[in-house]
């Protein structure tokens, strides 16, 4: 297991336009090499700022839209084109004016749909949707994303697992139904820990003071249950993407590096 790289940018703002800059590169750097790239989304304030960030960037068409996969770590199980699902955010703020192939383009199931209210359904179906797109290679019934975008939240939570909450300690299956999460809505649909860690690369990000509890806590190492962002981890690399707020009480022996 690789240790987590940190990278600390001066606010928020730079920050999103900073792992913009990184996202596209990684992407192109992916097609280059196998034809296409595979990225997970992440909901929350810092994931739809990248995003904004991509569609803003001059670069972003370096990207061959038409062939990047798309998925979602995570959404709220809310009725289809709901404000506040996050495939209705990640579309405002960047997929609706790039050229993707709505063929790569994987949300996750909206309550009120094929599965009515049952989440757990929901969930089954995306992870079979999953295993679908999965090689005989991948050891998880998963795609080899290239890229898992995460963001923190203040309880260390990443996608919808929730510290000492069922979906955390899940070891097997891949997609779970989440009910009673803290964050609202209660209701949601949410990739576990065996599936993030399938990533080539995770990458986390918090910004702001409000998280700096949180991330302090994750890089100390505490296990997965009481702090699920420190059980996600990459395969080849594991990278906190931070702001100097998010990051004013990570232990000293962990940052800022020893400068000889
Ligand atoms: O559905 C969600 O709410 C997100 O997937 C969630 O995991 C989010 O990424 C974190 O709560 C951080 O959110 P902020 O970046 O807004 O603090």
């Amino acid at each position: 297991m690789t240790a987590p790289q940190l990278v600390v940018h001066r606010d928020k703002e730079l920050m999103a336009l900073a792992a913009a800059a990184r996202l596209i590169t990684r992407i192109v750097d992916a097609q280059s090499a196998r034809g296409f790239a595979s990225v997970v989304l992440t909901g929350g304030r810092n994931g739809n700022a990248l995003l904004a960030a991509v569609a803003a960037s001059p670069a972003r068409d370096a990207i061959d839209w038409s062939r990047l996969d798309l998925w979602w770590g995570d959404e709220r199980f809310l009725p289809e084109g709901d404000a506040e699902r996050n495939d209705t955010q990640a579309r405002a703020e960047l997929l609706d004016a790039v050229p993707l192939d709505p063929a790569r383009v994987h949300p996750m199931p909206a309550s009120g749909g094929a599965f009515g209210t049952d989440a757990e359904a929901a969930a089954a179906a995306y992870a079979a949707e999953l295993a679908k797109a999965a090689s005989p290679t991948d050891r998880v019934a998963v795609p080899s994303f290239d890229v898992l975008l995460l963001g923190v939240g203040p309880d260390t939570h990443v996608a919808s697992l929730f510290p000492e909450h069922p979906g955390v300690r899940e070891t097997e299956l891949t997609v779970v139904g989440v009910r009673g999460a803290p964050k609202p809505p209660p209701t949601r649909v949410s990739l576990t820990l065996p599936a993030i860690r399938h990533a080539r690369e995770v990458w986390l990000l918090a910004a702001g003071e409000d998280k700096a509890d949180a991330v302090a806590l994750a890089l100390s190492g505490p296990g997965p249950i009481l702090a699920p962002a420190s059980g996600a981890v990459g395969r080849s690399r594991t990278l906190w993407l931070l702001d100097r707020a998010a990051a004013s009480k990570i232990p000293p022996q962990l940052y800022p590096p020893d400068v000889a």
